[in-house]
């Protein structure tokens, strides 16, 4: 069984994605991480982010490793993992994200991953796993997103809410809801109410 959870940035898809698959005791799988670590690599190499050609060699010891309670990201032995959500990253991720070459190589990782899972991002129900039973999307406005996220992040509300809205518009091609996904506005709910949500659609 597949259950796809998409939403626009900070929705709390991978907050959500880990209690539901905790619950149902199984894996989820973000795929944002994947498309962050390509980021990550391509600014470490001095590449140009909008060149595929220039990124794609850097992805050979690239690996997911999808665990319920967090996903890590390993390049070869180095883990990835925090440094994938720094300001930096946020920035360019939806460059290399628009880049067909790099959305076929993210699609291949994931779609090689052994069901049962939960899978979250953009284009979880639309694109990689369309017959997936099971489909969710996760939205909130843009001033909610941005006071969650200042609790984790240095930078000022109304910072934090610009930099969303940006990377939302550069992110809607690949981010429109399946048409038989379940859309949950998570503004008036707590994180557990998200989780409790779909646990209850899914039962
Ligand atoms: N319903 C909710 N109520 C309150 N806080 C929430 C809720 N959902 C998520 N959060 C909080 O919002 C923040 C963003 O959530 P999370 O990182 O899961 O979002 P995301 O969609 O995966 O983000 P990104 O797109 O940037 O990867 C986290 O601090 C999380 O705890
Ligand atoms: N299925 C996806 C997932 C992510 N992206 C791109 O990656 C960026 C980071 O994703 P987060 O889930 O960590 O916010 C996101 O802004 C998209 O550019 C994607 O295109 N498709």
């Amino acid at each position: 069984m597949i259950v796809t959870i998409d939403g626009v940035a900070a929705s709390g898809k991978s907050s959500v994605s880990s209690g539901v698959a905790q619950a149902l005791g199984v894996p989820y799988v973000s795929s944002g991480l994947l498309y962050r670590a390509v980021t990550l690599l391509g600014l470490g190499a001095g590449a140009n982010l909008a060149d595929p050609a220039a990124l794609l060699p850097l992805l050979s010891g690239v690996r997911l490793e999808p665990l319920a309670s967090g996903n890590r990201v390993w390049n070869a032995d180095h883990d990835l993992t925090a440094d994938l959500h720094s300001t930096r990253v946020d920035t360019g991720v939806s460059v290399v994200a628009a880049l067909p070459e790099i959305r076929e190589w993210v699609d291949a990782q994931l779609r090689a991953l052994p069901a049962p899972l939960v899978a979250e991002g953009r284009d979880m129900g639309t694109n990689v796993f369309p017959h997936a039973p099971h489909k969710f999307y996760l939205t909130a406005s843009p001033h909610v997103r941005a006071e969650r996220r200042a609790r984790e992040r240095p930078e000022d509300i109304p910072a934090i809410e610009a930099a969303l809205t940006e990377r939302d518009r550069l992110d809607t091609t690949q981010s429109a809801p399946a048409p038989d996904a379940r859309v949950i506005d998570t503004g008036p709910l707590t994180l557990k109410g998200v989780i409790d949500t779909i646990l209850n659609d899914l039962r």
